[in-house]
């Protein structure tokens, strides 16, 4: 079955070309002349996709983008716009457009923006291009996980082939660099996708916890287990146990889970009937398991039997190209999180982004944006605002920088909060987290107000 695409314009010759564009792609493509033709065939085609023009005729496209939302949930929708309708843009993608592309439409840029999508809607590999180029994007999931670097394509190809096999997996990786959604991803498109996703944090479970919470316990096998408890391995049944950081799992436990690793099968605290268990084991990493285990704190055979099949998830440095996209869907992210208006980068400024090495990788990069989307007011960033949002006066030498007082220190920073939110006191009191009268008591004692 091919995508389909609904094109709504009133410009033949940009009905013309999209048909023309989408044709050679392999989609099904209809077309309409304006909002309300477009609406309802939207309705009666229900397309994957929705290439939708701005102005239209009739109606303001940002109506018919809101009609779309609401009678062909599933269906994307890609704005076209003109350069000079940068708010109606903005106000589009707050409304859910998916992207926009600005007039005359560049054939490059539409093709990243459709392979973006794709990824967008789901973790099958964007580098199988052709053969996933006629699957409906409807029936695919929904993870966010960007990339189309080369190094990227590797890790979307082996998410492809390992789902589907209920082996145990290991992804390798440095701190934020998507292991978890990795494991998400694998989990996502396995036939056991309606099975329970269920995440131990081996970092973060105290020792003395981890045993019963993953095998469970019989009643009376220790102070105060007065009932019998599954543990997480029994009650995934069939789904998938993801191990985060499983170089911090004791030794003891190692050999717990090595034995269920071979044998499926395990025995609750304190109990001596084995349970069977089918559960699929995908384990996570930032640590060299290798040197681990030569210095005798990871089992060995633990080792070789979850690198069976492994996942690295490369560094955000080794793979800059996946910046660009990987931001602007995080500044879309942060967007509809902090309730801010989303923020577009310039030129200059994603190559900022560009040169740095981002030793905290993907969330690091996401912070970091988080950081300037709260600091700055403009809606496209510039290059020297997003270098003076990133680095603030952090990096300058202490004796360069004037200590500020607490009181000044928290004055600046109630007033950058009211301004970030444009004096929703609601929205400053939770990003706060104070209650409104407190809030109300520092405007007075610090004399805030919008000119401040
Ligand atoms: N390819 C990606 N596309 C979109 N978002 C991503 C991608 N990779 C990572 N992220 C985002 O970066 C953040 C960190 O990702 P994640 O928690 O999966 O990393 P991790 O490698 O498991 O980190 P850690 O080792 O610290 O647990 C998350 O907010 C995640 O949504």
């Amino acid at each position: 079955m091919a995508y389909i695409v609904l094109v709504i314009d009133d410009q033949p010759s940009i009905l013309q070309s999209m048909e023309v564009f989408f044709q050679l792609r392999s989609w099904k493509v209809h077309t309409a002349p304006d909002g309300k033709k477009g609406i309802s065939l939207a309705r009666r085609v229900q397309p994957d996709l929705v290439v939708l023009d701005i102005r239209l005729p009739d109606m303001d496209g940002l109506e018919v983008l809101k009609e779309l939302r609401s009678r062909v949930p599933n269906a994307e929708v890609i704005m076209i716009t003109a350069h000079q309708d940068m708010e109606s843009t903005i106000k589009a993608i707050k409304a859910g457009a998916f992207d926009y592309l600005h007039k005359p439409i560049d054939i490059d840029e539409m093709d990243s923006v459709l392979k973006r999508l794709r990824a967008m809607m789901s973790a099958a590999p964007v580098a199988a291009d052709d053969e996933s180029a006629n699957q409906p994007l409807g029936g695919l999931d929904t993870l966010h996980l960007i990339g189309k670097s080369k190094a990227m394509k590797e890790v979307f190809k082996k998410i492809a082939l390992a789902s589907g096999a209920r082996v145990t997996m290991l992804v390798q990786g440095e701190s934020g660099t998507g292991k978890d959604m990795v494991a998400q991803a694998i989990h996502r498109n396995s036939p056991w996708n309606n099975k329970p996703f269920t995440v131990m944090d081996c970092s973060t479970l105290a020792p003395s916890l981890v045993e019963s919470e993953l095998f469970g316990y019989e009643k009376g096998a220790f102070t105060g287990a007065d009932r019998t408890r599954a543990g997480r391995i029994e009650l995934t049944g069939d789904g998938t146990v993801f191990f985060d950081e499983i170089g911090e799992l004791p030794l003891h436990l190692q050999s717990r889970l090595l034995r269920f690793l071979q044998e499926g099968q395990f025995v609750r605290v304190g109990g001596v009937a084995p349970i069977q268990s089918n559960a699929r084991i995908i384990a996570a990493t930032n640590r060299d398991l290798l040197a681990m285990v030569a210095e005798g704190t990871f089992r060995e055979d633990l080792y070789f039997r979850l690198k069976v099949v492994t996942i690295h998830m490369p560094p955000l440095r080794d793979r800059r190209s996946d910046i660009p996209d990987l931001a602007r869907f995080l500044l879309e992210k942060i967007a509809a999180r902090t309730a801010l208006r989303p923020r577009m980068l310039s030129e200059g400024a994603i190559g900022e982004l560009m040169k740095r090495d981002w030793p905290g990788n993907v969330r690091e990069l996401e912070n970091s944006l988080t950081r300037a989307a709260l600091m700055t007011k403009s809606t496209v960033l510039s290059e020297e605002e997003l270098a003076a949002a990133l680095d603030g006066d952090r990096y300058q030498p202490a004796t360069e920088r004037s200590v500020k007082s607490l009181a000044d220190a928290e004055r600046d920073h109630i007033l950058f909060a009211l301004e970030s939110y444009e004096w929703s006191l609601g929205k400053t009191c939770q990003a706060l987290q104070i209650s409104r009268p407190t809030l109300r008591a520092k405007i007075r004692t610090y004399g805030l107000g919008k000119n401040s």
